[in-house]
């Protein structure tokens, strides 16, 4: 893994035209190929500093910069950053294939050109035989694994992720948990995760950034210092692992206690 910055945000505050401050003053830097969770309750922000940067939302104070790549004039990065949301807003009237395409038809790849990087994506998220299906016709599981290809069609640097896997079941979300991990080690992201779930954190991140509300701040940053791949039920029966859960969970309710979360 290597040690360079890919994204620096410099006491970075967010203030809503309402008043509501959702961040305050953030400082973060993110290694090139870490996984990093962004745990906090409700209100604290979280969101909004993905989106931020995501540059889908502008900062109100501080800065952000990408210190190892080239940007563009509005300091966007040459390099592509993918967003998964919580719901994987697909295309309903859409098949498989033509879903995980959209982001390329957006720049302008007709589907015969974009077709190895569809089939890709589809193979590395397991979906290689559902390319002709409809949404409807697959589970909430498969639903999100449709929305992982999606951001990876690309071929991001960064993926942002948003709570992806908090609207299925312990066991979906425990399979996709690991099928993200070896996905992020044999394609060597950066991963940006946003999470309410200590478990999840500890499980997938080395790196879990906790977070306070009113106003959005940073309180904790806790290394977790386990090699990967963890090997499931092994890694979490580990020392390491129960340690950096304890330590999260501690952070988590002294966030809880100090902030004014919903
Ligand atoms: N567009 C907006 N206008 C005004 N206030 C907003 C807007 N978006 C978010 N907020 C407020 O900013 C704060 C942070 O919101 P944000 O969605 O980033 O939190 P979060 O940590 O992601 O929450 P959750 O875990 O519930 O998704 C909250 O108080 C929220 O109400």
């Amino acid at each position: 893994m290597t040690t360079n910055t890919l994204l620096s945000l410099k006491q970075v505050g967010k203030t809503f035209s309402n008043g509501t401050v959702a961040l305050q003053d953030m400082s973060l830097d993110v290694q090139e190929g870490s996984f990093v969770s962004l745990l906090g309750p409700s209100g604290c922000g979280k969101s909004t500093a993905l989106k931020i940067i995501a540059g889908l939302g502008n900062l109100t104070t501080g800065n952000m910069t990408w210190p190892t790549a080239t940007v563009d004039q509005l300091g966007r990065p040459d390099h592509e950053i993918s967003f998964v949301f919580q719901e994987p807003t697909l295309m309903l009237w859409a098949t498989v294939f033509d879903n995980v395409w959209l982001p390329l038809r957006l720049k302008g790849v007709k589907k015969k050109a974009a077709r190895a990087a569809v089939e890709e994506a589809l193979e590395m998220v397991g979906l290689q035989d559902f390319a002709t299906s409809y949404p409807r016709e697959l589970s909430g599981g498969m639903k999100m694994r449709v929305s992982i290809a999606r951001a990876l069609v690309t071929r991001p640097k960064l993926l942002l992720m948003d709570e992806p896997f908090a609207a299925l079941d312990e066991i979906t979300r425990s399979k996709l948990n690991d099928d993200l991990l070896r996905l992020w080690q044999k394609m060597n992201w950066t991963v940006i995760f946003v999470t309410h779930s200590v478990f999840e954190s500890a499980y997938l991140s080395d790196r879990i950034v906790v977070m306070a509300a009113r106003p959005g701040r940073v309180v904790a940053d806790i290394a977790v210092d386990a090699p990967y791949p963890r090997g499931g039920a092994e890694f979490r029966s580990s020392p390491t692992y129960a340690e950096a859960s304890n330590t999260a969970s501690k952070a988590l309710h002294a966030a809880m206690q100090s902030g004014d979360h919903l």
